[in-house]
């Protein structure tokens, strides 16, 4: 890590008790109303900024800053042209129809910030300020995210145009959908979904010990893998992998969000050959004869889509996120979100990050000497711990050559026993944690403890034809 950024780091900390943004300063958004008269804008935030509306339990005040640079290379997208077209796999979500619907009202056709309703700020990051809001006379919650172009700087800008590439370029159940972009005035807005039950940082600080029961951990780990490993087939790193960027739908399942400190590589698809280890169906470790059983290795082919061959030398993340090599300087790949993987597990489980020294500086020294350690087990200690730790500490293995996913991505970690219950294709038919099991009929009766399943098989389901599959695994019907 090069000197003036460790000053810069070290010089933050005290004053970041209560954890703001590295570069955060009082914007002309934070001070005056958030839009100008304009005679396009129907609406006035000053009443947002200072009245109870503002629901702080979205913006946990503990959060963690992130690390930010320049952005050395621009993400591969034109967000120029004609409005956006629903995605592929996305493109069913009635909220798409929405919109569709609230433009085709407007002359031209395109979606205007009149036809937007907004009911309350959700928050203020490094770029700008979140809005919960609706389309004026439909159904359906959306997220507004605003950048004053006037008020941050040009390296902000570039950050807020590389969010908005990634945005356009998603198209993914754990990943937000980018409905429209509205330049007015000196106003960006990007216009995705909205999380109504807030950030993984502050569902965990409102939980005893700061910490998830191991099955809640399993699936927001396993929902944040899928993620993770659909940035990396677009050969995007996210780099800002933490509790505070993992936002939870209402429906219980993930999205992450903040793409401002991804960058992009080329990636190219390889067949490999990979190794399982696979006890035969249903059967345990010992034979009818109490002998043990010789593990039987399968040999399968997998597609292979990992951006190997990214490399990037900028520092960016948050501090008790950051890879050795990020730390280093000495430039970074795909590996640093599978190095942020094992700390968002750790968390998770534990409460707290597992380098955090008493300053930003010590968290960083941290990385680089400190050994990987583990809270005491204790008596009551919940089944599957030892598989989640023996994967924490396969995937926080400082050199990234050695670190589980750097080679094979995503697969090599779905295949660790701390994951190889899920059934990943159903993923979406699980129960999330803290969601009511509705009806009978409901597909999402399955827990991820590892026990209990989706009630539904994949071939059950192409009994019912491939609307009915469709959408489920579409999560339509059940979102
Ligand atoms: N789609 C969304 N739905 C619900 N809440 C959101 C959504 N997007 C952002 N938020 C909330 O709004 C707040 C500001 O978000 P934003 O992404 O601008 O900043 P941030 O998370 O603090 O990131 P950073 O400062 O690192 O860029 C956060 O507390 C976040 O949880």
């Amino acid at each position: 890590m090069e000197e003036e950024d460790v000053a810069r780091v070290g010089s933050d900390y005290e004053s970041e008790k209560g954890r703001r943004p590295l570069y955060r300063t009082q914007s002309s958004m934070e001070r005056d109303s958030y839009f100008p008269s304009d005679s396009d804008l129907d609406l006035s935030f000053t009443s947002y900024t200072s009245t109870a509306s503002t629901d702080r339990t979205f913006a946990s005040s503990s959060a963690r800053s992130s690390l930010s640079a320049a952005v050395e290379f621009p993400i591969r997208v034109s967000l120029d042209g004609p409005p956006r077209r629903p995605p592929r796999h996305r493109g069913s979500d009635p909220h798409w129809s929405a919109v569709a619907a609230a433009a085709s009202v407007s002359p031209d056709g395109v979606l205007r910030l009149h036809h937007l309703k907004l009911l309350r700020r959700l928050g203020s990051g490094n770029l700008g300020r979140v809005f919960h809001c609706r389309l004026k006379g439909f159904d359906g919650d959306f997220a507004l995210k605003v950048v004053d172009r006037d008020a941050v700087s040009g390296k902000k800008l570039a950050q807020a145009r590389t969010e908005a590439g990634v945005l356009a370029l998603l198209d993914h159940p754990f990943l937000p959908t980018l409905y429209a972009q509205l330049e007015v005035s000196h106003y960006s807005c990007l216009l995705i979904d909205y999380c109504a039950r807030g950030d993984l940082h502050s569902l965990m600080r409102a939980r005893p010990g700061n910490r998830l029961p191991l099955a809640a951990a399993r699936f927001y780990a396993a929902e944040v893998l899928l993620a993770l490993e659909y940035l990396h087939c677009k050969g995007i790193v996210y780099r800002d992998l933490k509790p505070e960027n993992v936002l939870v739908r209402a429906d219980g399942h993930v999205m992450l969000s903040d793409f401002d400190l991804c960058f992009q590589a080329d990636v190219v698809a390889a067949v490999e050959k990979a190794e399982t280890a696979a006890p035969p169906p249903g059967s345990s470790d010992c034979d009818c004869f109490g002998r043990r059983r010789r593990k039987t290795v399968e040999e399968t082919t997998e597609v292979v889509v990992e951006p190997r061959g990214a490399y990037s030398r900028s520092c960016v993340g948050t501090h008790e996120y950051l890879a050795p090599e990020v730390v280093d300087g000495g430039g970074h790949g795909s590996g640093v979100d599978w190095w942020a993987f094992g700390v968002f597990l750790y968390e998770m489980l534990y409460g707290r990050t597992p380098f955090r020294g008493a300053s930003k500086e010590a968290t960083l020294r941290n990385i680089h000497t400190k050994g990987l350690g583990f809270p005491g087990a204790g008596d009551g200690e919940e089944e599957g711990m030892a598989e989640a730790r023996d994967l924490i500490g396969r995937l926080l293995v400082k050199d990234p050559r050695k670190r589980l996913g750097c080679d094979n991505g995503a697969p090599e970690i779905k295949r660790h026993p701390f994951l190889a219950g899920v059934n990943w294709p159903l993923i979406r038919c699980y129960t999330p944690p803290g969601t009511r099991t509705s009806s009978s009929r409901d597909v999402r009766v399955g827990g991820i403890d590892g026990k209990t399943r989706p009630r539904w098989s994949l071939r059950r389901l192409w009994h019912f034809g491939n609307k009915k599959h469709d959408q489920v695994l579409n999560g339509r019907k059940w979102l």
